[in-house]
Order: structure tokens, then sequence, then C-alpha cells
């Protein structure tokens, strides 16, 4: 059976002062979720330390996210894989599309830092996503099957997420219908070597949204952006139907 993981992305949000506020609100409604869910917050570098103690034994795994290809060296303002599994760090985002738009990155930078968290011991969450003009072009296919392809050149696939993040989707309120997100992730699964990779859905996830979205079979979670900032919105998507 998949495993279901429920990922927030906090992106560039929350000082040490407002994730704790946050774990006030959250820590109550832990309890009771279902022992197959796995919870992960992935945060800014700067609450990693934080957050990890405050949660450790409980049902919350901490992740960043982004993570360089090298162990150490002369790259101002990277982070390194041992650094991150130093604090306690279980799970990294690679190639979220702002990182692809605004720091250009690319499937083959995406590629390398897979393989740099995996000798780690992360596990990386690799997202792929087509843009709105793409998709109407009717290039969804092409562009994630190659994204795919590209991104998981000689990685190790039984320690992986995929999110499908259509990018027209994040932050825009224009939530993907479930069954074409369904139908997007059944291709990228039918692209993998191993049946058990978690393939999440990205892109306006919410409290009205999320029960038609894990009704579908071929949906094993989410990677969230806003709604995983209040604690009350981030537990209801944790406690989905
Ligand atoms: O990583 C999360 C995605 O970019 C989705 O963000 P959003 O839930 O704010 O649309």
């Amino acid at each position: 059976m998949r495993k279901v993981v429920i990922a927030g992305n906090w992106k560039m949000h929350k000082t040490q002062a407002e994730s704790l506020a946050f774990l006030q609100g959250l820590m109550p409604q832990l309890e009771a979720v279902p022992e197959q869910r796995e919870v992960v917050l992935c945060v800014p570098f700067t609450a990693l330390s934080l957050l990890s103690e405050k949660l450790h034994g409980s049902r919350v795994k901490i992740g960043a996210q982004n993570v360089h290809w090298d162990e150490s060296g002369a790259y101002t303002g990277e982070i390194a894989s041992g650094m991150l599994t130093e604090l306690g760090v279980r799970y990294v985002i690679v190639g979220h599309s702002e990182r692809r738009q605004y720091f250009g990155e690319t499937d083959e930078t995406a590629n390398r830092r897979l393989k740099a968290a995996q000798a780690a011991g992360l596990t990386p969450i690799l997202c792929v996503g087509e843009t709105k003009q793409q998709r109407d072009a009717g290039e969804t296919d092409a562009w994630i099957t190659g994204q795919i392809k590209a991104g998981l050149t000689g990685i190790d696939q039984s320690n992986l997420v995929i999110a499908y993040e259509p990018i027209w989707a994040i932050g825009s309120g224009d939530t993907c219908e479930p069954e074409d997100a369904n139908r997007v992730i059944s291709l990228i699964r039918s692209q993998l070597s191993q049946a058990d990779v978690p393939i999440q859905y990205g892109g306006s996830v919410k409290p009205a949204n999320i029960d038609d979205i894990m009704a579908q079979p071929e949906i094993d979670g989410v990677l969230v952006g806003g709604a995983s900032l209040e604690p009350d919105s981030f537990a209801r998507l944790i406690h989905y139907q």
C-alpha cells in the first residue's frame, strides 16, 4: 500500500516566533491522525532547528525547501544535505516551480539535488508541473513526461515522493479538477519503475477541496502552500475524510 504524505510548504513565511505560535495551535489537533498518513512541514531554513526540536516524537516530520548537490563548498547562500540531517530534517522539496521560475533551476539541477538528498538519507519531494500556456496548447503530457524522465535519471525510487503541481494552480485559487490531476498523476506513475512511490497533488489545496482531491485513487497526498500557514486549516487537511 502506498504511503499518504500530507506536506505543508511554508515558502518564505514565518519567523521563529510565528512558527511557535503555529505549533501551539496545531499540537492539540494532532491526536487521532491515522497511522498511514505522514505529516510533513517544509519550513524556512531559519525555523528548521526550532521546529525539529519542538516536534521531536510527534506525528510531524520536518522538511526543508531546497538542498545543494555538493556536501560543502564555495556556494554562497546554499545549504548542504548534511546541514539538514544534523537538524533532524527528514524531507526536502526539490525543483519547486518557484525555484525554477525565479532562481534558474532546471531538471538537471533538480536531478543533482535529488541524488544529494538521497545520499544523505533525506526523502526528496520532486515537483513537476506545466504552465497555463503549455496546458492550453495541449502540451501537458509531453512536458510532464520529459520532466519526470530528466529529473529521475539515476534516482533510487524507493526513497522518493513526487508532487504534481500545475503552475497555473499554485496560489491562484484555481485548483486543477481532481479527476484531471488524477489523470496526470496516473501518467506519471506509468513512467516509474517502482509501484509504491507516493505522488502528491499541489496547487490551491484547501479545506474546501481536500476531501475531493484525496478521494481520487492515484493521489497519495498533497503539497500545500497557503492553506498550511494556519494551524486550523492545516489540521483540517491532515484529517481529510
Ligand atoms: O508547494 C506548494 C505549492 O506551491 C502550492 O501552493 P498553494 O497551496 O499556495 O497553491
